[in-house]
């Protein structure tokens, strides 16, 4: 079910216990489709249990997420996708388009086109039939990221996309993502790059599972006049 908001997604005093720890406490956001917004904060601040709110992969314990439509594509960590996957890359950036249609549906042309434009846009097409285990870091966390782009999401989340990454790709994903924010997307990264921080549209600090600031280079009233006049 999808809610009439002009947010991408919208959490409304969103808490996330884990047995003693309050990951999130009491926490509002109106995630803008059109932009890219980078979340930081120190180690344990509640940047990803967030983000796995966002995404709907982690229900939270009070307050409630309204989504405007149900087409989220979550990127993980490179750590979260194990390296023993018998799969080659194409499989692995077909997976995004069964997110799309259901696991059950036959894979048609207009969805292979769609792997396959993935697959340039991160610039690992040479590497389609390699099995996604050998590829370097850098190549992984691109094929992960065009698995994402190949469920055409309206949402695209990403824990981390480009740390510990070569600068080629780290430069190829961060494009890739400001290409995304420009034909829609509301993109929201955790994130330590310093150069992908300075290139998002907004930047949400959290400390202590809060958010302490929410800036924008556009000025103030970013969020407000994004959501009176959303881009799409
Ligand atoms: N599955 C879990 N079980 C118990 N505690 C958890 C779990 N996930 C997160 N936490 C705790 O919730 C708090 C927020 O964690 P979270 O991973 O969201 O922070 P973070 O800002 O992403 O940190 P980091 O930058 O280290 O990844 C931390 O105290 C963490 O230990």
């Amino acid at each position: 079910m999808t809610d009439d908001i002009t947010a991408a997604v919208r959490l409304e005093g969103v808490g996330v216990r884990f047995d003693g720890t309050v990951a999130l406490d009491d926490v509002d956001l109106d995630v803008i489709a059109a932009s890219r917004t980078a979340i930081v904060g120190p180690n344990g601040a509640g940047k990803s249990t967030m983000l796995e709110v966002i995404a709907g992969v982690r229900p939270p314990t009070s307050g409630r997420v309204l989504r405007r439509t149900p087409a989220v594509a979550f990127v993980p960590q490179r750590a979260a996708v194990p390296d023993t996957l018998p799969l080659s890359v194409r499989d692995v950036v077909t997976i995004g388009v069964w997110g799309r249609s259901g696991s059950w549906r036959r894979i048609g042309r207009a969805d292979r086109s769609r792997v396959d434009a993935a697959l340039e846009r991160l610039d690992i097409a040479a590497l389609a039939t390699a099995s996604f285990a050998v590829l370097s870091g850098g190549q992984r966390q691109r094929a992960i990221l065009a698995q994402g782009l190949a469920r055409g999401a309206d949402t695209l989340l990403l824990d981390e996309p480009t740390t510990g990454l070569d600068a080629a790709s780290a430069a190829r994903i961060r494009t890739v993502l400001e290409d995304e924010a420009r034909r829609g997307v509301a993109v929201v990264c955790v994130s330590h790059d310093e150069t992908l921080i300075a290139e998002a549209e907004r930047v949400v600090r959290m400390t202590r599972g809060r958010i302490v600031e929410d800036v924008s280079a556009a000025g103030p009233d970013f969020v407000r006049k994004s959501l009176d006049s959303p881009r799409t």
